[in-house]
């Protein structure tokens, strides 16, 4: 468990200098967390979990899933309903919320919400007496959320790949249409390859359906600005970081690939919704600009003020009228800014899907991966934008809990036990090898299925298998899924290695993984990683939370922004002149250090330090060489199996 303060420290710790609250909306739960505003230090958590706590929704995992399982949804009602629920239990568990002094939210990624017409004035008029999911019933045009685990759109993603195809032609580019060639010319625009899960092909694609609700629309958010517009009862705009995962934010003006190496500062500097992809969304050039409308302002100055928390929350739940609320951003974006990530650092996020995270200077994206703006840009920020590039794999947790389902009894201690078992008697890599899509898998683009190979030597070598493997699939899936993770991560550290030397070329492995996420305690997952990725695995203090807690230290940076900027305009001269001037500009890993070194130096240092280094994250596994050798050598077979896998599934 998190350590939290107590109750009275609680107290103290607000008398001082008040909280921080960070929410977050996942895919199966609505969790908060609640932080001293000056130290940082986690004060409380709560939760709602879909399934268990809202039952009456029906979902499983947080979702609903059509009879033909590409369509995967979650009632748009039953986030708003879960916040209710949320709220209430922070009330009986008597956290002080009066001393908030900031709030920020983050949201699953993508997922769209649509505002109806009424939704402004539902929003103004809201009745504390009243619960919120009660008076928002006609704010919404459409009554789901299409969840990040869709894959209802191909053909929605076909035109978005000839539409940046089309414009990479315009700039000059030479060749004839391929699927691959219009998702290299979408991804060098947007930073992402076409997905089936983006927010611009799930709107195309409500458009195309429904074109009443389509009518009735008023604005279009995606699940962390919908929060900022529930916290300050006025609709908000999209988080830039966020909006990366729309397929329609234009990140690179360089439509042709002219130059090998990373986007220049300058050709990446504008950034704006592409105009033509708005209107194959659209469908017009008219409907472009009202969708344009609909989508609002991006929010590019992460910690800017965008409101005070509405006056629903202040008369129902005592919240301080002057609370301030800064831009909400997506899941993955708020779990990197729980941390401070050098360079050959990775997060590993094992929440429903799995994330790898890490920190890049050069606008350098991957068609297999993502590339968004980092979540703390500041608007100032143009002349040095930093990204945040990720990959993500939707047979993550689920996957795994599938695979211990059929295990008896089916918990992780037998998972777990199942997982060195199988390796003590060689039932993994390289002699077995296997793969679980068990949904259509992001990476590779469109896997499905599940397939087992018996290998004798190498990957020309072997024989598929019908049966499942109750003695090794807990082991075989866990290999399969980060030899997955080290593959693509060294492409990412060879592209952006300057040098070709050998020494540099050989390198090309992680020095530490911080792991975040439901699954982030279990200690066969730890080893694991450690012993495929071949580097230090540490347990971050957030594990649990690292969603919220990213929100949360937003607000806190935003609030410090914000004090500083009051102290100085000032009317009285002498706090004018006393005011920090360099706060009120102060870069989010500056201000985040600056806190937490305040704290470690507080608390007497020295060991603290190192246990500080990553706030408090603790090394959990370290690679044993023996198995990090067999990984290393098996790597080369193993992508060329991956390679038959996709088709053999296919054909499964
Ligand atoms: N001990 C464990 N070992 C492996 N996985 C676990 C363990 N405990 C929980 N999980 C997984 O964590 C997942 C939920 O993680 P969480 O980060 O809360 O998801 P999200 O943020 O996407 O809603 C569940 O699907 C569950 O399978
Ligand atoms: O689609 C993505 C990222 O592109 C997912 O990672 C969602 O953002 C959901 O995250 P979790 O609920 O698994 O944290």
């Amino acid at each position: 468990m998190v350590q939290i303060a107590s109750n009275r420290a609680q107290g103290a710790a607000a008398g001082d200098h008040g909280f921080v609250l960070g929410l977050d909306s996942s895919t199966q739960s609505f969790k908060a967390s609640l932080l001293c505003s000056k130290t940082l230090e986690p004060i409380s958590e709560a939760s709602i979990h879909f399934d268990s706590d809202l039952p009456q929704y029906g979902t499983s995992g947080g979702v609903l899933v059509s009879e033909q399982g590409d369509e995967v949804w979650s009632p748009v009602e039953m986030i708003v309903h879960a916040m209710d629920e949320l709220l209430d239990k922070l009330r009986q568990q008597r956290w002080d919320l009066a001393s908030v002094k900031a709030v920020s939210a983050s949201g699953q990624q993508h997922a769209t919400v649509y505002w109806s017409d009424a939704s402004t004035d539902l929003l103004a008029r809201l009745d504390a007496s009243r619960t919120i999911s009660s008076q928002l019933q006609g704010a919404f045009s459409r009554s789901i959320v299409p969840n990040w685990q869709d894959a209802s759109t191909t053909s929605q993603c076909d035109s978005f790949r000839r539409c940046a195809f089309r414009q990479a032609r315009a700039a000059g580019l030479d060749t004839e249409y391929t699927e691959e060639a219009g998702d290299e010319a979408l991804t060098r625009l947007t930073g992402s390859a076409a997905h089936t899960r983006f927010s611009g092909e799930q709107i195309m694609k409500f458009r195309q359906r429904d074109a009443e609700a389509w009518k009735g629309t008023h604005r279009i958010g995606l699940v962390s600005s919908a929060l900022s517009t529930l916290l300050t009862q006025t609709h908000q705009g999209i988080d830039e970081s966020d909006a990366c995962g729309t397929n329609l934010w234009q990140l690179s003006h360089r439509n042709v690939d002219d130059d090998d190496e990373g986007c220049s500062v300058a050709a990446a500097a504008k950034r704006h919704w592409n105009v033509a992809l708005l209107q194959e969304v659209a469908g017009s050039q008219e409907e472009a600009k009202r969708l344009e409308g609909m989508l609002g302002e991006v929010e590019c100055d992460a910690g800017r003020v965008i409101g005070k928390i509405g006056k629903w929350f202040v008369q129902r739940y005592g919240f301080d009228s002057e609370c301030i609320v800064c831009p909400g951003t997506g899941d993955n974006p708020a779990t990197f800014l729980s941390f401070a990530l050098p360079p050959k650092q990775a997060v590993l996020s094992l929440g429903t899907s799995d994330t790898v995270l890490l920190s890049s200077d050069t606008y350098n994206p991957k068609v297999y991966g993502h590339t968004f703006v980092h979540p703390a840009l500041r608007e100032t920020d143009t002349a040095e934008l930093r990204y945040m590039s990720m990959l993500c794999y939707k047979n993550g947790s689920l996957a795994r809990q599938a695979i211990r389902d059929t295990l008896k009894p089916p918990d992780w201690d037998h998972f777990n036990k199942s997982v060195f078992d199988a390796r003590s008697a060689g039932l993994g890599l390289p002699r077995r090898a296997a793969f679980y899509w068990l949904r259509q898998e992001i990476i590779p683009p469109g896997a499905r299925g599940t397939v087992r190979y018996e290998l004798h030597g190498s990957s020309s070598h072997y024989l598929q298998q019908k049966q499942a493997w109750s003695d090794s699939d807990a082991l075989n899936i866990l290999e399969s899924q980060f030899m997955s993770y080290r593959h693509r991560v060294r492409q990412y550290l060879s592209s952006s290695t300057s040098s070709n030397n050998d020494a540099a070329q050989s390198d090309l492995t992680l020095d530490a993984v911080y792991l975040v996420g439901g699954a982030s305690n279990n200690p066969a997952i730890q080893q694991l990683v450690a012993d495929v990725m071949g580097c230090k695995v540490y347990l971050a203090q957030t594990r649990g939370n690292a969603c919220s807690v990213g929100a949360a230290y937003k607000a806190a940076w935003a609030l410090s922004r914000h004090t500083a900027a009051a102290a100085s305009s000032s009317d009285t001269a002498a706090a004018a002149a006393a005011a920090d001037k360099d706060a009120a500009r102060e870069p989010f890993e500056k201000f985040v250090s600056r806190v937490r070194r305040g704290v470690v130096l507080g608390s007497g240092g020295g060991a603290a330090n190192a246990r500080d280094e990553q706030h408090g994250a603790s090394l959990v596994a370290q690679p044993d060489p023996k198995w990090t050798k067999v990984y290393a050598k098996t790597l080369d077979t193993w992508i060329e199996l991956e390679r038959r896998a996709q088709s053999d599934a296919a054909r499964v």
